[in-house]
């Protein structure tokens, strides 16, 4: 596509400054949201998924600062910098003004979602008068306008007899129902992008897989693009056009979803996939990932998943991978940072392999399941 895409992230970077070191939360990521797309941001717990998402809004609080790399939107700068004649870092004259971020783009532009209903909703007021007020503010409609909008909106995220549940509080909602009031908030003002931080994490599969048609449908109808945060690979099977995997600050695999299952060029999301029940293999083939994420305080040498990649080469320990194309002819677009690949051409296949936490099942009983190792699955 030559065209410009709705959103485009540059080299993004967002460090947190504490008294135990520099968090290098998001380390120089690259993406882009094309209009009408969903685009997945995958990774485990800690990888930098929140922090990327609030960054690309300018909402990530001290210590935390952005400190690299820009963002557009509609090709106008929501984040830039560069670098003076004398080295410091300064913004840059066309990136947008904190009112103009506040007045325009949150929540109009862009909207954003986060996993806790209970967060965003206040519980001293009642759903409707919120969701009322937020349109009234955001769309500049008079009282009953905006009452009726907020009902309307109620009732196409599929909230039953609207009118009667307008004037209930958000503990009268169960957790499904909230979110979708979120959904409606979100929506509500017809925003172009929704930023989604893991808004179905906390619920049950059933209801999980009703709001992700939900938004499915919803997407269909307005057009509106996501950039879809979540841990969870069927998540992203269910709903994404194309993904990010985030392994400690960085995109390790960026490519269409199907091009990440079925022509995976990374062995972390190999690992990610592998941990999730796919319908073409059976629940005994699942493996939880070796060892747990390192600290983004003091991330590995070399390629950040050498501790805990099955692959890893005595190059992988030296050699810092950025992603690079690995597109194969006639596939779109694919990048991976992974040295195994010709695109590096730093020796790997001479390199000798290395024990990591994968082979030695070092660290196993970190896992999220409680310790079962590769081959120990349940059958
Ligand atoms: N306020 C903060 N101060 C210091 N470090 C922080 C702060 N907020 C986040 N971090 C660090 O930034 C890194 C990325 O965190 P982030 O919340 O983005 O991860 P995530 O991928 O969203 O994980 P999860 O799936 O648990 O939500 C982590 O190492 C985290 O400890
Ligand atoms: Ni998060």
């Amino acid at each position: 596509m030559s065209q410009e895409p709705l959103l485009r992230v540059e080299e993004l970077t967002t460090h947190f400054f504490t008294e135990e070191g520099v968090v290098r939360a998001v380390d120089g990521i690259s993406f882009t949201v094309n209009e009408g797309e969903i685009v997945g941001l995958v990774g485990e717990s800690g990888a930098g998924k929140s922090v990327a998402a609030s960054s690309l809004l300018r909402l990530v609080e001290s210590p935390g600062e952005i400190v690299g790399g820009e963002v557009t939107f509609r090709g106008e700068t929501l984040f830039g910098v560069e670098e003076r004649s004398d080295g410091e870092l300064v913004q840059r004259d066309e990136m947008l003004s904190n009112a103009t971020m506040r007045e325009r783009i949150r929540g109009r532009e862009i909207a954003i979602i986060f996993q806790d209903p209970m967060e965003s909703l206040n519980p001293v007021f009642t759903v409707g008068g919120q969701l009322r007020e937020f349109i009234e503010i955001n769309r500049d409609l008079g009282a009953d306008a905006a009452k009726r909008e907020a009902i309307d909106m109620l009732r196409e995220v599929g909230i039953p007899e609207p009118e009667n549940r307008y004037d209930d509080y958000p503990h009268q909602f169960s957790g499904g129902m909230r979110q979708r009031v979120l959904i409606a908030m979100a929506l509500s003002c017809e925003p172009s992008l929704i930023i989604a931080d893991e808004p179905t994490t906390a619920l049950d599969v059933t209801v999980e897989g009703q709001i992700l048609d939900l938004v499915d449908d919803l997407q269909d109808k307005y057009d509106t693009s996501f950039v879809w945060v979540t841990h969870d690979m069927g998540v992203i099977a269910e709903i994404c056009d194309r993904v990010n995997v985030m392994y400690l600050g960085e995109i390790v695999e960026q490519a269409d979803v199907e091009q990440l299952f079925y022509d995976t060029k990374h062995p972390y999301t190999q690992a990610l996939l592998e941990s999730i029940p796919r319908p073409d293999e059976t629940v005994g083939e699942l493996s939880p990932i070796e060892g747990v994420m390192p600290e983004a305080i003091n991330p590995p040498s070399g390629c950040r998943f050498h501790t805990r990649c099955p692959d890893a080469r005595e190059v992988c320990v030296r050699a810092h991978p950025d992603a690079r194309d690995v597109t194969e002819p006639g596939d779109p677009p694919h990048r991976a940072a992974c040295l195994m690949h010709d695109a590096f051409d730093v020796g790997y296949w001479d390199s000798d392999p290395i024990a990591s936490d994968a082979k030695a099942g070092f660290g196993a009983d970190l896992t999220a399941d409680g310790g079962r190792r590769r081959g120990e699955t349940d059958e």
